[in-house]
């Protein structure tokens, strides 16, 4: 995925991004941090085809322009956005189906990976009988199953209570480590940045800059609450923060 010089604009005259420059590599996790409104969700939606940018530089995924609907990508948002009339196993293999493979194919993917979430024996639970963090596993597990080569994550745990946001960080790391597919993620939260990311790109305020991009260099594979002891991992979330700090306001007034 490539974004090259991009200036964007919605209504011609406010700019929203400025300069963006960004490229994930294959296999790569980049996480995207900064204020809110810099225009974060809008990279992400670009990257979906689901805006249009009419200014100048340019957005590429998997080697062709972003268009709505592209098997290449995979979208999943903080609410877990499950159809409560189907059942797990269905809200996991919907994304699949809807690009065209067959129900059996579709639900026989889902069924592995909602084993590979956790949620073996849920299959046939709707989402009205399951706990907000199984919800998310199924959105992940929806996700997943699309075998998309690109990932994009807006906030997918910014909903979730502290402790199962920790089990599903855990998930997440094994789930990437496992399938190496590329993720363009979208946190709000530093710790959880550094502890998934190989790269944290931090962004302004509006009109949105890429004010640093941070690798973190942690050794793979990572446990969170490892982490947690780890003097680099303080350090590196540290060095966020003042990047943040530098980018707050700058371009404000
Ligand atoms: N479709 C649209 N039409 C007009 N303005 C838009 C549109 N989408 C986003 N914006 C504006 O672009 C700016 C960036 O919004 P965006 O949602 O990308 O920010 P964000 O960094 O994701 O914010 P948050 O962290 O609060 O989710 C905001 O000022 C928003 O109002």
């Amino acid at each position: 995925m490539a974004i090259d010089r991009l200036h964007l604009s919605f209504d011609g005259r406010t700019p929203v991004l400025s300069d963006v420059s960004l490229q994930v590599s294959d296999g790569e996790f980049v996480s995207l941090v900064g204020p809110s409104g810099c225009g974060k969700t809008t990279l992400l939606n670009l990257c979906a085809g689901l805006v249009q940018h009419s200014g100048t530089g340019s957005v590429c995924v998997a080697g062709e322009a972003p268009r709505e609907g592209s098997p290449k990508v995979a979208y999943m948002l903080a609410r877990d956005s499950l159809l409560p009339w189907r059942t797990a196993l269905d809200n996991a293999a919907f994304g699949l189906q809807v690009r065209g493979a067959s129900p059996e194919q579709a639900r026989a993917r889902a069924r592995a990976m909602l084993a590979e979430v956790g949620l073996a024996g849920c299959e046939d639970a709707l989402p009205k009988a399951l706990s907000h963090g199984m919800r998310q596993r199924t959105a992940l597990a929806r996700t997943f199953t699309m075998d998309s080569p690109l990932l994009l994550m807006d906030e997918p745990f910014g909903a979730l209570d502290a402790q199962t946001k920790l089990q599903l960080q855990d998930l997440l790391l094994r789930l990437c480590q496992q399938h190496r597919h590329s993720v363009l993620f979208i946190t709000h939260d530093l710790a959880e940045a550094v502890a998934v990311s190989d790269r944290v790109v931090v962004m302004s305020s509006r009109p949105g800059r890429i004010v640093a991009d941070v690798r973190i260099d942690l050794p793979r594979p990572r446990s969170i609450r490892e982490l947690q002891k780890d003097p680099h991992f303080h350090e590196l979330y540290a060095q966020l923060w003042a990047h943040l700090e530098s980018g707050w306001g700058k371009h404000e007034g």
